[in-house]
């Protein structure tokens, strides 16, 4: 079975609520998802599964938020060669830097070497409607297919 890893960092719960949806849909799909919060993970671990999905808010001028600030530091040095990887994340749209995290997230993701397979997928705020709510599901939909394509 496909094991996959699925982190997330969330201060009210908006990109938890996507988090929720994705590991939904991929478990449809008969994959093992592992989802904890990405403060304090051991990035090590990483590379004992077959994909990785990782989900932020964005603090400050588009930045990521403090508490996942070393663990993007440390990811970089993780050997992720052509690990399956996606990135999701909430933001607001009155920010110039909407959901710059995602975009954070994929330059250091694509430099541990990992394999974007989807599209980063943003949302404002929480999955309101269910257009937003769909957004999530074929993400990892997405996921899914590449994460199979490839074993
Ligand atoms: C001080 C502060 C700074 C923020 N900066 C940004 C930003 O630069 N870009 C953005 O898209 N959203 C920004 N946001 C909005 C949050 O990312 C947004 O509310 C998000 O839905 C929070 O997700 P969470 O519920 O998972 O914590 C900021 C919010 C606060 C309070």
């Amino acid at each position: 079975m496909m094991r996959i890893c699925l982190l997330y960092a969330s201060m009210s719960g908006n990109t938890e609520d996507m988090a929720i949806i994705i590991k939904k849909e991929l478990e449809k799909e008969e994959i093992e998802v592992v989802m904890e919060e990405m403060d304090g993970y051991e990035v090590e671990k990483l590379t004992e599964f077959n994909g990785l999905i990782l989900g932020s808010y964005t603090w400050g001028d588009g930045d990521l938020p403090y508490e996942v600030e070393e663990f993007e530091e440390e990811l970089v040095n993780v050997n992720l060669t052509r690990i399956p990887a996606a990135v999701f994340g909430s933001g607001d749209r009155i920010y110039p830097s909407y959901c710059e995290a995602v975009a954070i997230f994929e330059e250091t993701l694509k430099k541990a070497g990992a394999v974007l397979v989807c599209n980063g997928l943003k949302n404002e705020f929480e999955p309101k409607n269910e257009a937003e709510k769909e957004a999530c599901r074929h993400f990892a939909q997405q996921f899914s297919i590449a994460l199979k394509e490839r074993v």
